[in-house]
C-alpha cells in the first residue's frame, strides 16, 4: 500500500485512530497500515526473510519503480526507538498541517512500543504503508520506515545484534543511531563492529558503503555545554569524532572507520521526555504527559529528518535504488548472513582471550623454531637422528612451558585448545626439520644415483651371463631395463642441475627410494637369516632340547 503525502483526503482516513490500532504480530488483513515483520530472528538464532510480506510492501504498483528512501532507527534495546518512529509516522501522515503532532490526548500508536525492562521489537519491521513524497526537483520518491530489534538484549547473541544492525544499515539510506545520554566510546566501538560486519557482506567498492548516519542522543543532560538540537549536536559530535595526532591509535582507528563508512554523519541532541514517559507504567504516549522541551525538540527533529529536501534516496555503488531493487538487495544480503562464510563477531573478552592465546602460541613457536634452527637449521651440519629427536623433545617441552607461563585471559579450559594447537604445530615443524636434516646426509643425497647405478650394474651382469648361456629373452629384458635406468639417471642428473621438471625428479627419487628401502630390507633380512644360521649352535646351547621327553615318547611309540 502506498500513500501520497500530499494527498490530504487520504490523510484524514489514515490518521484515524483505527489505522494505528494494530499489534505488530497481526497480519495485514484488511488493508490498514501496520508494522510488518520482514526479518524474523528465530529461537535457534537463525534469520528468515519474509519475502512475501516484503514483496507486498515494495512491489505494489505505485511504488515498485520509484526510487526509495529507507529510514531506519537502530541502537540498544529499550531506548525509545519505536516510540520515536511513531512520531515519524504522525509526521508522514500529517505533514501538511502545522500541528502535525496532533491531539494532546491521543495515545501514541504505530510500531509497537511499551515501557518495562524487557525487549519489545524483534528482527526488522517495516511500516506496511510506503509514503510517496515529492522532492524539490518534482520527483516522487517512496519513503520506507523501518524499526529494528534493539542490540544487546539478554536473549540475543552478539551475532544476532550485529546482523540486525548491519542489515538495517545496509538496507537504509538514513540510519538513525539511537543512543542514550552521551556518545560513549563503547557506542562508537559497537558501531564500528556492526558496520564492519555489514561491510564484510558487501562487495568491495571505492565509494563509502553506507549513506547517512544520524547520532540521536536521547536524554541529553548537558544543554549548557551543547544546546539541544542539530547545531549543538554537530558541534558535540565534531568534538567526539575528532581525530588528532596525539590520540591513541585505538581511538583514531574507531573514528577513521566511522568516517570511512558513511557519506554524511550528523547528530541531534534530544532532551529527556520527563519522568512520566520514563517511569509511569500507564503512560500511553499522549502528548500532554510529555515534557514541553521534548515536544519542542521533536517538532524540530522529525521535520529535520523527514522533510522532502532532507530525504536521501538509497544508493548502492553510486546508483539510485528503486523499491524493486531494494527487495533484491535485501534478499541477497540476508543470504550472506544465513550462510556460514562470514566470521562470527566476538565479544570483547572472547576476542581478547583469543588474541592472548594466539600471541602466546606464536611466542612459543618462535622459541622452538629459533632453538631448532640453531641445532639443525640452515647450513648446520647433519645431526644424528637420535640426537635430533632428543633435542626436539627438550626444546618442545621448553616451548610448551613458555606458553603455559604466559598470562592469558579466558581461563584454563579455553587455553587448552591453543596448547593442543601448539603441540600439533610444533610436531609438524619437527617433521620438516627431520627432512631438512636428512637432506644433509651425503648418503641420503646420493641414494638415487647409487640405486640407479646398482640397477644398471646388476642388469649389465645378468644380461651378460644370460646372453652367454643363451637365454636371449632375459638378456634383452635386462638390457632394456638397463637402458631405461641409464636414461632415468641422465634425466635425474639434468633435473638436479637445471631445477626444471621438479615433479618428475621427485617421482624418480621416490621410486629409487622405494627400491633402496626394498634392497636394504631384503639385505637386512638376509643378514638376519645368515646370522641366525651361523649361530644356530648358540641358540641350541641356550635352549637345549628336552632330550628325556623325546626318548620316552619314542619308547611309547615303539610299544
Ligand atoms: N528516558 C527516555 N525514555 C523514553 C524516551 N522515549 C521513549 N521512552 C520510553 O522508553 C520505553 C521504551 O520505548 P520503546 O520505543 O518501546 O523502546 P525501544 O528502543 O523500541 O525498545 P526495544 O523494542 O525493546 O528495543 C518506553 O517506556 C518509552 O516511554 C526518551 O527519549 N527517554
Ligand atoms: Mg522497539
Amino acid at each position: 500500500m502506498a500513500r501520497n503525502r500530499k494527498d490530504k483526503d487520504s490523510w484524514a482516513g489514515a490518521f484515524d485512530k483505527s489505522v494505528y490500532d494494530w499489534s505488530s504480530e497481526e497480519e495485514e488483513c484488511d488493508g490498514r497500515a501496520q508494522p510488518v515483520q520482514v526479518l524474523i530472528v528465530k529461537d535457534d538464532h537463525s534469520f528468515e526473510l519474509d519475502e512475501a510480506a516484503l514483496s507486498r510492501i515494495l512491489l505494489s504498483e505505485e511504488t515498485r519503480e520509484r526510487e526509495v528512501v529507507a529510514i531506519s532507527v537502530a541502537g540498544a534495546f529499550r531506548k525509545g526507538k519505536s516510540f520515536l518512529l511513531d512520531f515519524m509516522l504522525r509526521y508522514m501522515y500529517n505533514q501538511d498541517f502545522d500541528d502535525w503532532l496532533g491531539d494532546p490526548e491521543e495515545p501514541l500508536t504505530g510500531f509497537s512500543w511499551r515501557g518495562g525492562s524487557e525487549r519489545e521489537t524483534t528482527g526488522i519491521q517495516i511500516w506496511s504503508e510506503v509514503f510517496l513524497v515529492d522532492k524539490a526537483d518534482g520527483q516522487k520518491v517512496a519513503v520506507l520506515l523501518m524499526d529494528t530489534q534493539g542490540t544487546f538484549d539478554s536473549q540475543s547473541t552478539l551475532r544476532d545484534s550485529a546482523t540486525v544492525f548491519a542489515l538495517s544499515t545496509m538496507i537504509s539510506s538514513m540510519q538513525v543511531y539511537n543512543i542514550s545520554q552521551n556518545v560513549q566510546e563503547d557506542d562508537l566501538q559497537h558501531l564500528q563492529l556492526f558496520t564492519e560486519y555489514g561491510r564484510l557482506a558487501m562487495e568491495e567498492t571505492f565509494l563509502k558503503p553506507f549513506q547517512s548516519l544520524i547520532f540521536l542522543v536521547r536524554d541529553w543532560s548537558f544543554p549548557y555545554e551543547f544546546p539541544y538540537g542539530h547545531e549543538g549536536g554537530m558541534k558535540f559530535l565534531e568534538k567526539r569524532l575528532k581525530i588528532s595526532e596525539n590520540q591513541h591509535e585505538e581511538l583514531q582507528n574507531v573514528r577513521k572507520h566511522i568516517h570511512s563508512c558513511f557519506t554524511n554523519i550528523s547528530c541531534f541532541l534530544m532532551p529527556h521526555p520527563g519522568l512520566k514517559v520514563a517511569t509511569n507504567p500507564h503512560f500511553d504516549g499522549r502528548l500532554k504527559e510529555i515534557d514541553k522541551e521534548f515536544i519542542n525538540n521533536l517538532k524540530i527533529l522529525v521535520p529535520w529528518l523527514l522533510s522532502p529536501q532532507n530525504l536521501d534516496v538509497k544508493e548502492i555503488n553510486g546508483n539510485n535504488i528503486t523499491c524493486r531493487g531494494l527487495l533484491e538487495y535485501f534478499k541477497a544480503y540476508i543470504k550472506i548472513y544465513q550462510g556460514e562464510e562470514l566470521p562470527h563477531p566476538k565479544s570483547m573478552l572472547q576476542a581478547t582471550a583469543e588474541a592472548n592465546n594466539l600471541a602466546a602460541v606464536a611466542a612459543a613457536k618462535d622459541l622452538y623454531n629459533r632453538k631448532m634452527e640453531g641445532i639443525c637449521g640452515g647450513d648446520r651440519p647433519f645431526l644424528a637422528p637420535n640426537e635430533l629427536q632428543a633435542r626436539h623433545g627438550e626444546i618442545r617441552e621448553e616451548a610448551l612451558q613458555l606458553f603455559k607461563g604466559v598470562k592469558k585471559m579466558g581461563g584454563e579450559e579455553f587455553s587448552r585448545r591453543y596448547l593442543q594447537q601448539l603441540e600439533a604445530e610444533v610436531d609438524e615443524v619437527f617433521i620438516q626439520y627431520i627432512k631438512h636434516n636428512d637432506s644433509k646426509n651425503i648418503f641420503h643425497a646420493a641414494r638415487t644415483p647409487a640405486t640407479l647405478f646398482v640397477v644398471i650394474f646388476v642388469m649389465y651382469v645378468i644380461a651378460g651371463v644370460t646372453g652367454f648361456v643363451g637365454v636371449d629373452i632375459i638378456a634383452s629384458v635386462c638390457n632394456m631395463i638397463l637402458g631405461l635406468a641409464l636414461i632415468t639417471l641422465c634425466t635425474w642428473a639434468y633435473i638436479r642441475y637445471s631445477g626444471e621438471y621438479r615433479e618428475l625428479g621427485a617421482v624418480i627419487d621416490q621410486v629409487a627410494g622405494a627400491l633402496w628401502d626394498q634392497g636394504s630390507t631384503n639385505e637386512a633380512l638376509f643378514k638376519l637369516y645368515s646370522a641366525a644360521a651361523n649361530h644356530r649352535h648358540l641358540y641350541h646351547h641356550a635352549f637345549p632340547r628336552p632330550q628325556a621327553d623325546t626318548t620316552e615318547e619314542q619308547k611309547r611309540k615303539r610299544n
